[in-house]
């Protein structure tokens, strides 16, 4: 049954403006499993049932209840909360709306043939040599970043976060490291976030409309630098844009799908979105957890300090590398953990091709099923105290069952940018534990959801250098 799923882009449903016209259908953890098992097994058998759930007001369907979540107090997960209580774990819903602000050629609004090529060629990007230098990179940002808070007080860790991110994605994928060029992509592709979220309506004075006016600056700007490319202008350049016009430019090409300039400026906006306000979200929240949770702080700090000797000891390399990440288990666990507990990509939408049956419902052919990733990792059949902030939970490898751990999606849309993620993440939390004390600020409980899902504070925390205090 499963194969009549066509995956489609990974936030489709609720990053690019808010899905398209029709009816979806979120699905949770009991009913996933049982569904993949079925599919394993080839089972299928027709009913007429459709899933519970209101299809709200003709044309828009439930779309104000969805944006009132967003901008409510509750955060926007409430909106999938009030009807999996009402409805139980698979509902019906309707949204309107769908825009493809990153770019009809990009990998996440790509057919499934279309998808297939473009995957090929990027996934090759994402090699251990490109972590490696991402890590170096990553690392030198910290420390400078870090540095610029010597004079203590209080700083916002998402603001940093983002800063941070949107610099490495930058320069990792179009060596793009300061300047007016840089600014000036930093608030288009922010201005694209939010119109992603905006009602899509065309007026010169809507949310939306900048965003489509931003894109275009956008697409303008890669548009010169490809062009630079291509005459020879920048030849030093390491970074992903080279590689792909590189091959492209390659007589003896290995017969894979050659990039059209539209689908390397799609797919590079693409991946500034995926890479940089992820993995800010989720550093922001795993600093908030470990601000909590005295033990896992005090464990984590304790093993850091002696990671920090290793490094000293065995060279005196001024920058983190892959190898000293690999020799980080229990930072990892803390890293799956915070992953798992704030479900950053809270679900994930796959497009219905034809006709089927998912436990009994019958679902029709165009409709998006999103995955529920949230309720699966809070779910406590799966994970005992699932509401309790313990990275030792991972202490045995197996001890998480198949498609447990959502946080990066599941199958052939995969999230292209794990390792990069984890390593990034890695870096930041060794650089501020071996750096800084903390102690967070204020009140952590209410989440916001802009892109993913965030903490509507930015989490504030106030910070004295350890060397001052010991
Ligand atoms: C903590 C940070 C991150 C999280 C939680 C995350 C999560 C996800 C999720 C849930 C998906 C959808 C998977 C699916 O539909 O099955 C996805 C897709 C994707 N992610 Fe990430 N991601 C993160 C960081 C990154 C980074 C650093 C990059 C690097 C550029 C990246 C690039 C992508 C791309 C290109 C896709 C689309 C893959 C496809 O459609 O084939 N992500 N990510």
């Amino acid at each position: 049954m499963f194969e009549v799923l066509v995956e489609v882009g990974p936030y489709g449903l609720c990053l690019y403006a808010i899905l398209g016209v029709g009816a979806f259908v979120f699905v949770a953890s009991e009913l996933w499993k049982k569904m993949v098992l079925r599919q394993l097994n080839g089972e299928y058998s027709g009913t007429s049932n459709i899933p519970p759930g209101s299809l709200g007001l003709p044309f828009i369907g439930e779309t104000i209840q969805f944006m009132a979540a967003i901008n409510g107090d509750k955060g926007f997960y409430d909106f999938v909360r009030v009807r999996s209580e009402r409805y139980g774990n698979c509902f019906k819903t309707n949204i309107f709306g769908e825009t493809h602000l990153v770019g009809n050629q990009s990998l996440l609004c790509a057919s499934p043939h279309h998808h297939k090529l473009l995957r090929a060629r990027l996934i090759n990007l994402f090699s251990s040599n490109s972590i490696s230098l991402l890590v170096k990179q990553f690392d030198q940002l910290v420390v400078d970043a870090l540095n610029g808070w010597e004079h203590g007080g209080t700083i916002i860790v998402l603001d940093e976060a983002l800063k941070i991110t949107f610099k490495a994605m930058c320069k990792m994928l179009l060596s793009l490291e300061s300047g007016v060029e840089l600014e000036l992509l930093q608030e288009d592709v922010s201005q694209v976030c939010k119109a992603m979220l905006a009602f899509p309506l065309r007026f010169p004075w809507t949310g939306f409309y900048k965003g489509l006016q931003a894109r275009k600056r956008i697409m303008s700007t890669l548009e010169k630098i490809i062009s630079r490319r291509r005459r020879g202008l920048d030849p030093n350049s390491r970074d992903f844009l080279q590689c792909l016009l590189a091959k492209d430019d390659n007589s003896t090409f290995d017969g894979m799908h050659r990039l059209t300039d539209a689908e390397i400026q799609d797919n590079i906006l693409t991946m500034i979105i995926a890479g940089q306000d992820t993995t800010a979200s989720a550093i922001t929240w795993m600093v908030k957890y470990l601000g909590e949770n005295e033990e896992a702080l005090e464990a984590i700090k304790a093993k850091q300090a002696e990671q920090r000797q290793l490094a000293e000891n065995t060279s005196k390399k001024s920058f983190l590398t892959l190898d000293d990440l690999n020799e980080m288990p229990y930072a990892s666990k803390v890293i799956k953990e915070s992953l798992r507990m704030a479900s950053v990509v809270p679900w994930f939408p796959r497009l219905v091709l034809e006709d089927c049956e998912i436990e009994g419902y019958n679902i029709k052919k165009g409709w998006n099923v999103n995955i529920d990733a949230r309720s699966i990792h809070l779910d406590s059949m799966l994970y005992n105290e699932p509401n309790n902030f313990n990275p030792s939970r991972f202490d045995d490898e197996h001890f998480c069952k198949p498609y447990s751990f959502l946080a990066f999606g599941m199958g052939a849309r995969t999230c292209l940018g794990i390792n990069m993620a984890k390593a990034m993440m890695l870096v930041f939390l060794h650089r501020l534990l071996t750096t800084y004390k903390q102690v967070i600020d204020s009140d952590l409980s209410i989440e916001k959801w802009a892109l993913f899902s965030r903490l509507r504070s930015g989490c504030p925390v106030q910070l004295s250098r350890i060397s001052n205090i010991e």
